[in-house]
């Protein structure tokens, strides 16, 4: 791992025998999860192991059956809804399904997070802040664009600054890079890495695109059987000489 990142040490999310079932289908079943400041950690598991499954408890959207999870120092199953809506503001989200709106201006999809969490009234700062955002995207020049003018790579970055807008500590992306061609995707897996550099942001990727795990991923749980059955860097797991792992790099 690169020891100059930051502060590697800080655990940012910590989670031990994590349960859940629902009925007689169990989805967990002793999960243990330390993501470290600054730290970009993805989750590989076969559709259905539960990868979804373990982004909502950690956000809060479902409650665990049994076990711990922290994030950012406060234990998410024990929060009251306002604790737990001042966690989730530290917490960015590039999902699949984060759809900008047609109807809204870049500027004004991007006002939105602000508007959402009253923050910024200040005028000024809020354009200095979306300014901020999109060039870390490279996209300044959309500012007064609407979606529909924008490519699927383009939008990609749209909702990305978007999540930049918070200043997030943690960013939970699930599969930032489907339905890309390939060349876009390399593009949004190095902004990924850049947005971890400059703000030392700590990340969980749930991707089935081994590319976008190799470019972004410094460590790589897989999740198996409700539990994580193997664990270590790209290079690691990929010289694995395990046909559950190998599975998964072929
Ligand atoms: N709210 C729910 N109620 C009942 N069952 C659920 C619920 N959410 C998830 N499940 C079940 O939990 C299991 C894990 O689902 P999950 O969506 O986490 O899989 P996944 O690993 O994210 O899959 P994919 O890669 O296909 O997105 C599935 O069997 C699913 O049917």
């Amino acid at each position: 791992m690169d020891q100059g990142k930051g502060n590697m040490e800080e655990t940012v999310i910590s989670i031990r025998n994590l349960h859940k079932s629902f009925g007689n289908n169990v989805v967990l079943k002793g999960f243990n999860l330390d993501l470290k400041r600054g730290e970009n950690l993805a989750v590989l598991g076969k559709s259905g192991s539960g990868k979804s499954v373990l982004i909502k408890c950690i956000i809060g959207l479902l409650a665990p059956d049994g076990g711990t999870i922290n994030v950012l120092g406060q234990s998410i199953p024990d929060l009251s809804q306002d604790e737990l809506d001042r966690t989730r503001v530290r917490i960015g989200f590039l999902f699949q399904s984060n759809a900008l709106y047609d109807s809204m201006t870049v500027k004004e999809n991007l006002e939105f997070p602000m508007r959402r969490h009253w923050l910024s009234a200040d005028e000024k700062k809020a354009e200095e802040k979306i300014a901020e955002a999109l060039e870390n995207v490279g996209l300044l020049h959309t500012l007064n664009m609407m979606p529909v003018e924008l490519s699927g790579g383009m939008r990609k970055r749209i909702a990305l600054a978007r999540t930049l807008i918070l200043k997030p500590d943690i960013i939970l992306y699930d599969e930032p890079t489907t339905g890309l061609d390939p060349i876009t995707a390399r593009e949004i897996s190095t902004l990924m890495n850049n947005i971890q550099k400059k703000y030392n942001t700590s990340s969980i990727i749930i991707s089935h695109d081994m590319n976008c795990i190799k470019i972004t991923a410094d460590r790589i749980i897989i999740l198996m059987n409700g539990r994580a059955y193997a664990e270590g860097t790209y290079d690691e797991l990929v010289a694995s000489a395990d046909p559950e792992v190998k599975q998964f790099f072929d």
